[in-house]
């Protein structure tokens, strides 16, 4: 797991920059956000479980052989998860972890339904997410927002559930701007999703699916066509189509690049093969994420670095990067201003030193 993260790390006057660059996160998961110290404080609430309470054990837990196996082991922290309160501490500390990054804004994809079929109360879970929300912003200045995503292998049943959750005005929390389609995509069809994301839309939601993690470009046709994606999670095989290159950048579709998450669940062989580099090359925009960081090994900060390597950018091209993803976010105009104007004022000081 830290091996991603030493390997990976730019030049040290980078590093520094980087660490201090505002920076907003629009595709991070909630359960696979929870750090070896959140991780260790669930299983120690919950000893049933099969997940290691020892933090220096989860480095070899968290290696995986490949997407399925990924998904089982994030499904075995999933089981952590039991009462509103376990929600509300992991959300607390997943943006006490952002805000220690500078995170700004982020929008963090939630599974609700992974949440109520194993028992929590949907009420109850959508007052802890909240009321770890309005904490968090009160107390870090990080502001959150919510993707409610169908995890998709679980079927049509799920999908009914999300839908349900992320529409109904008595249960729709505050902080919802998204809808989201997550988990494995080999077998798992997109259009089915359609009537589901055409309800969310229809209530006002994003559309953002993954698309084109473990599967091909058709995968992300699907997505822009059936489910009209504003932007895709990861769409890493896209690089395999050229018209679909060409789409995505006439259509300004950003993509939500995570590259450490794309070799840690082998979706990818090596960072010197992932083909960040093609889409900027093609004009596509790109955001640059951390997906399930201490699941990976890493963090947004460490993946602006890996970006920096792989794209041969300075100072100025990582801060384009970051307003990249403030740009592609679904906040206001006034707040995007905000948080550029903070990126240029630290860019301008650091340069000026
Ligand atoms: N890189 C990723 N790419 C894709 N997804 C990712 C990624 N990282 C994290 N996820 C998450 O994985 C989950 C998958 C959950 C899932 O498939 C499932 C299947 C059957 C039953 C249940 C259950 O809960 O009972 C869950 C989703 O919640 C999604 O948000
Ligand atoms: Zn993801």
């Amino acid at each position: 797991m830290t091996q991603h993260l030493v390997d990976a790390r730019a030049p040290r006057d980078l590093t520094a920059f980087i660490a201090e660059l505002p920076k907003a996160e629009l595709h991070v998961h909630h359960v696979g956000s929870a750090s070896p110290r959140i991780v260790s404080e669930l299983a120690a609430r919950h000893p049933d479980s099969k997940v290691p309470t020892d933090p220096g054990a989860l480095v070899d837990y968290f290696t995986f052989t490949d997407f399925a196996h990924f998904i089982e082991v994030y499904l075995s922290v999933v089981d952590l998860i039991r009462t509103p309160e376990d929600v509300r501490l992991l959300t607390y500390e997943v943006a006490r972890d952002l805000a220690r990054q500078q995170v700004r804004y982020a929008e963090l994809t939630i599974t609700p339904f992974s949440s109520t079929r194993r028992g929590i109360d949907e009420r109850a879970f959508m007052d802890a997410i909240e009321d770890a929300r309005k904490a968090a912003e009160a107390e870090f200045g990080t502001v959150l927002r919510w993707c409610f995503d169908i995890p998709g292998e679980a079927g049509l049943e799920a999908a009914e559930e999300t839908t349900r959750l992320a529409t109904d005005d008595r249960l729709r929390p505050e902080g919802l701007v998204s809808f989201g389609l997550g988990g494995p995509e080999v077998g798992v069809p997109r259009p089915q999703f359609k009537p589901y994301f055409d309800r969310a839309i229809a209530a006002g939601l994003h559309s953002v699916p993954h698309a084109g993690e473990t599967t091909g470009p058709e995968t992300v046709w699907d997505a822009l066509t059936h489910l009209r994606a504003e932007r895709i999670g990861h769409g890493t095989s896209s690089a395999r189509d050229p018209k679909l290159l060409a789409h995505l950048a006439e259509h300004r579709i950003p993509l939500e690049v995570c590259p450490t998450s794309n070799i840690a669940t082998r979706a990818v062989s090596t960072l010197d093969e992932h083909p960040v580099k093609e889409f900027v090359k093609a004009g596509v925009v790109v955001t640059i994420n951390s997906d399930d960081p201490p699941m990976f090994g890493t963090d947004l900060d460490n993946e602006y670095a890996v970006a920096a390597r792989l794209l041969d950018l300075d100072e100025r091209g990582l801060a384009d990067l970051a307003k990249n993803a403030v740009d592609a976010s679904f906040l206001d105009a006034a707040g995007k201003a905000r948080i550029k104007g903070e990126i240029d004022t630290y860019t301008a000081g650091w340069l000026d030193r």
